[in-house]
């Protein structure tokens, strides 16, 4: 068997909260998540706000705070990441696209931010050959972040990623506030980046660019991966989808009559052991009160029992 690039085993994540009179709780965010990205595929995280998709990968790149409880693994290319090795990764290999884009320093002008620390003539040119791939004009360079646009920073956050050399592209939310044609272009470029043998995970809100380039799609619901499923699965009508929420989602899209899911998705202590989608979920019976694992059904994964 292939390794995986990167793995999340089992992993769950949970906060130290404080209640009145300084009770402690903790406050599970992400529960007994797993999921693989191999190399020369394009893995999207689809799922609703909240839902810790953003935590999934601060995770990965090491950079959740202090406050946070991480159990279970995470791998990369079949070795454990430790947070040493994770430094040299973050240097050299992995290339992060933050959610936010408050993530660029408000004092640097963002020429000198995408080229990073150890600017040269390689790096100038690289900065400017991707300004011009972003349709950001030559002399934004001179800009201080406070001077952009939301969609403009997006653009530069984005330039960052071709300063290094990476096998691995991490962006969360790459999209917001570019235009249709500049989002797909840039999800084209991830995708072409994927097929020279590296890998990308991105985590998105629109669904339809993401079944335009993706391999797989992971549905996240309330803390973890309620399906995975090839995208293919979502192309002869959705029926080949396996999980409720993920047929939800589809019939959600636009050219399906943006049919909405009645109810709220369940959040930290409203969670109850059992399924996480039994609140919403017409098909839910005694059998849903249990754990429910993820397992292998039809060429993808879904955490479901009735699920066939
Ligand atoms: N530092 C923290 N302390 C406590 N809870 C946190 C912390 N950071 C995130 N959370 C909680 O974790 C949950 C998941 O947050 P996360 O940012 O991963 O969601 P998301 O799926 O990325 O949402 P969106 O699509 O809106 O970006 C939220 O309920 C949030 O309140
Ligand atoms: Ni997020």
């Amino acid at each position: 068997m292939e390794k995986a690039l990167l793995e999340a085993k089992n992993l769950s994540i949970s906060f130290q909260m404080y209640k009145k009179g300084l009770k402690k709780y903790q406050q599970q965010t992400i529960s007994d998540l797993s999921m693989e990205v191999y190399r020369e595929e394009l893995v999207a995280v689809v799922g609703s706000s909240g839902s810790g998709k953003s935590l999934l990968v601060h995770a990965i790149m090491g950079l959740l705070p202090d406050s946070a409880i991480t159990k279970g693994s995470i791998y990369y290319d079949g070795e454990k990441l430790t947070e040493e090795r994770l430094k040299n990764l973050r240097r050299e290999k992995i290339a992060f696209i933050p959610q936010s884009i408050s993530y660029l320093d408000p004092l640097i002008k963002v020429g000198k931010q995408v080229q990073g620390a150890n600017r040269n003539k390689q790096s100038k040119k690289k900065q400017k050959a991707s300004f011009q791939r972003y349709d950001l004009r030559e002399d934004f360079e001179k800009l201080y972040p406070f001077q952009l646009s939301g969609g403009m920073a997006r653009r530069v956050l984005l330039s960052m990623v071709d300063q290094k050399e990476v096998d691995f592209i991490i962006a969360d939310e790459p999209t917001p506030g570019l235009d249709l044609e500049m989002a797909l272009k840039t999800l084209k470029y991830f995708r072409e980046f994927a097929n020279q043998g590296k890998a990308v995970l991105i985590i998105t809100h629109d669904m339809d660019l993401a079944l335009q380039v993706a391999d797989k799609i992971a549905i996240f619901y309330a803390g973890t991966i309620v399906e995975i499923a090839p995208v293919s699965d979502f192309k002869k009508g959705g029926e080949g989808l396996r999980h409720p929420y993920t047929k939800a989602l589809y019939k959600a899209l636009p050219q399906n009559d943006f049919q909405a899911l009645p109810g709220f998705q369940p959040y930290g202590q409203d969670r109850l052991s059992g399924c996480v989608f039994i609140s919403r979920c017409k098909n839910a019976d005694e059998n849903c009160k249990n754990k429910i694992s993820m397992r292998n059904l039809r060429g993808g994964r879904v955490r479901c029992c009735h699920a066939s």
